[in-house]
């Protein structure tokens, strides 16, 4: 339950009361980030458009509650299990993640303090508030030797908070989202509040080939070119967890634009649709199996029901 009761109406177009802030999940391999960071954002994790504020961070997730937005940021060094990787990621990566939040939530098993995890709590800056998140509370079955644990991290690192809880208890991910939204500076929203629908992939998607169009055919190119999406499906994967297929076609006005989009060989789409599809994996998390075509359609931007059929309003 968020302080601001559960009000999902429109919010204040000038942003009045609206707080967001960045929130990074740090920990050790296996103490739970993966399962922590699915609840809290409450949904599936996608992608959002890239904002100035944040395109120094990867976004992994958005979650708009009440008047608050949590923006959760990627630790590309705690995503891997071998500790010597994790070792060498540490410093560069995470380094400069956790100094440039408003709030940290350190995650570490409750009741458990490793090496492992002092080498993660140490990379932590001082200034930025942590929340020591005392994770999987259900398999501690003494509650009572937990307190001299408590004042034992009390002593290793000035928390900001002690959340004792369980990632997969959705009443602790509540609480816990409540406590993270007093961190979060007030500020208008960064995202719009459905901006991480399956739909807003599928937009990323669009905009990801089109980007990539423009900026590897250069000026030649008439902006009356477009690229819809024919095709935006999630399949399960249990080889690489999130896999998805999309169909795009690229339409354009005359055979000239179309060569010049393919290339000499196919070279040009080709090399498109790689580096499309490279950084939608890269943003989306997930296996991507891109498909473009080519397609010519004479003055269809002047046509307005077949601007309407290719998904435009
Ligand atoms: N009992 C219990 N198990 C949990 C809880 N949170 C996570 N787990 C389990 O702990 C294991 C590790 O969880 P992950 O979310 O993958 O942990 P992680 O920290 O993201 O792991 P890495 O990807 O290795 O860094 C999984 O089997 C989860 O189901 C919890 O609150 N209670």
């Amino acid at each position: 339950m968020s302080e601001q009761g559960e009000t999902t109406s429109a919010p204040d177009s000038a942003g009045a009361g609206q707080r967001c802030g960045l929130v990074a999940i740090v920990g050790k391999p296996n103490v739970g980030k993966s399962t922590l960071l699915n609840a809290l954002v409450g949904q599936k994790i996608s992608i959002t458009s890239r904002k100035a504020q944040t395109t120094r961070h990867r976004i992994t997730g958005v979650r708009t509650q009440g008047q608050t937005q949590y923006v959760f940021v990627d630790t590309p060094g705690f995503q891997t299990k071998h500790s010597s990787a994790l070792n060498r990621s540490l410093n560069k990566a995470v380094t400069g993640v956790v100094g440039d939040v408003d709030v940290v939530l350190f995650v570490v098993e409750a009741g458990n303090f490793t090496l492992a995890d002092a080498k993660v709590l140490a990379l932590l800056k001082a200034g930025i508030p942590a929340i020591l998140v005392a994770n999987k509370l259900d398999e501690v079955h003494r509650r009572s030797e937990l307190a001299p644990w408590l004042r034992d991290m009390q002593e290793r690192h000035p928390f900001a908070e002690f959340m004792p809880m369980s990632a997969k208890n959705g009443k602790d991910i509540e609480r816990l989202l409540e406590v993270c939204s007093r961190y979060l500076p007030e500020q208008p929203w960064w995202y719009g509040e459905d901006e991480l629908t399956d739909r807003s992939e599928r937009f990323l998607a669009g905009e990801m080939i089109r980007e990539k169009l423009f900026r590897l055919t250069g000026e030649e190119l008439p902006y009356t070119s477009t690229v819809i999406i024919d095709k935006f499906e999630e399949e399960p994967s249990p080889k690489f967890g999130r896999m998805v297929r999309i169909a795009a076609t690229i339409v354009v006005e005359r055979d000239s634009h179309k060569s010049m989009i393919i290339g000499e060989g196919g070279e040009k789409l080709k090399r498109i649709g790689t580096e499309a599809r490279q950084e939608l994996e890269r943003l989306m998390e997930a296996k991507v199996f891109l498909q473009t075509f080519v397609k010519v359609r004479t003055g269809w931007a002047d046509d307005e029901a077949r601007v309407r059929s290719f998904g435009y309003e």
